[in-house]
């Protein structure tokens, strides 16, 4: 895997918009037997104004209102009807808790194991990225699935505040979007890459940490500082610095002003062609242009951790957001697992399954510990 950091503009890779006629496409929700949807990608963009380049309308449909994806749908829905379209849309998504038995068919004398996100997957999305906490419900919930099979964070997050936030040491953390992972000292001979290092937890055991943006720590520092400093006068604009990513966050800023955040950024960025842009919930991602995403720290985990192969092993991974999309993908196109996507609103989707909210990720998760619970006490 090419993980030398490459030069160039940055590019932004919006994911295809909601496509009315694909509703309703009944797909199978097997693992092996899905055809790939292939969503069209932009080409690159120069980046020179917020607006040619596409920023700004990324912006304005990252996380959108109900309202707003219904008019995406190119029709005029009564508000009543969004049941309908959403229901269309399970055809092609369909409930991983109702689909439940089904899953379980496929995870027969297989090992689970369990990937999770954590912003709108654990937590449900607050205005404020310091008090998104997880339930006491959910930490239960996580807490159990992590008793029975092998489970990792994996957020776009500096590792230690997910870590923080989530307050379990019985699984693994995956910060940054895959950028920072520790996982626990074993026969790493498997592994393909050298850029681990041994290092200690918080609590003094020795485990692998995997940092593969190790050179970009100062840089985004820098941008990171830069950014607080040109923003500060937009009011409700936030910058978090995650080490190896930064964040600018613009869902308290008045819309009228998410132009000027863009540019802001775009300007600061220009001056650094080794960082890219990609797009969160109401939030713009600065990150390192290296080829690393949560999708190869799924396969980098998977392998770790000795669970690559493919016929003792199902993967469940449940995110929100489009840079769960790389995870998704990864797992389609290996034809193995499920890629579970949160969601409450129609969305295109490389998941295979769906769950409507956080409540409906922690009876996912529960539902799993009672299966195992069960499987388990069978003579
Ligand atoms: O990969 P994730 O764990 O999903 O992290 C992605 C981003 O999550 C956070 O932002 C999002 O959640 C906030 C709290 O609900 C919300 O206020 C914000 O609008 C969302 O974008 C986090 O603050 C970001 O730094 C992460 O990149």
């Amino acid at each position: 895997m090419d993980l030398k950091p490459k030069t160039g503009s940055p590019v932004l890779t919006d994911p295809a918009p909601i496509n009315k006629s694909r509703l309703g496409i009944h797909s199978s929700m097997l693992p092996c037997s899905q055809s790939i949807l292939t969503a069209p990608r932009k080409k690159p963009i120069k980046l020179d104004d917020v607006r040619s380049n596409g920023w700004l309308d990324a912006m304005h449909s990252s996380s959108p209102p109900r309202k707003k994806i219904v008019k995406d749908f190119g029709v005029e829905i009564a508000s009543d009807d969004t049941d309908v379209v959403y229901n269309s849309w399970m055809v092609k998504y369909p409930s991983a808790l109702t689909t439940f038995e089904h899953i379980l068919s496929h995870a027969k004398d297989k090992k689970i194991v369990i990937f999770l996100d954590y912003d709108g997957t654990l937590s449900p999305i607050v205005d404020d990225p310091d008090r998104a906490f997880m339930s006491a419900d959910m930490r239960a919930a996580v807490k159990g699935v992590a008793e029975y099979f092998p489970t990792t964070i994996i957020s776009g997050r500096s590792r230690d505040k997910v870590h923080e936030l989530v307050g379990l040491t019985e699984l693994y953390y995956a910060g940054s979007h895959g950028m920072d992972i520790m996982f626990p000292l074993q026969d790493t001979s498997s592994v393909h890459h050298s850029s681990y290092v041994r290092s200690t937890d918080k609590q003094g055991k020795e485990v692998n940490l995997f940092q593969p943006a190790r050179e970009f720590i100062s840089m985004i520092d820098e941008v990171f500082r830069t950014l607080v400093d040109v923003t500060k006068d937009i009011p409700g604009a936030k910058v978090e610095n995650h080490k190896f990513c930064t964040s600018v966050h613009y869902r308290n800023v008045d819309e009228k002003s998410w132009r000027t955040v863009a540019q802001l950024v775009h300007d600061v960025l220009k001056h650094y062609p080794r960082l890219r842009l990609t797009h969160g919930r109401k939030v713009l991602e600065v990150r390192p242009v290296i080829d690393w995403d949560k999708g190869k720290a799924v396969e980098f985990l998977l392998e770790s951790l000795g669970l690559s192969n493919s016929d003792e092993v199902l993967p469940i991974y449940i995110g929100d957001d489009r840079t769960d999309e790389d995870a998704f993908k990864v797992l389609r196109e290996g034809n193995r697992g499920y890629g579970i996507l949160v969601s409450s609103i129609p969305k295109e989707s490389k998941a295979f399954l769906s769950l409507r909210d956080t409540l409906e990720v922690a009876e996912f998760l529960k539902n799993l510990v009672k299966w195992k619970e069960q499987v388990d006490k069978k003579p």
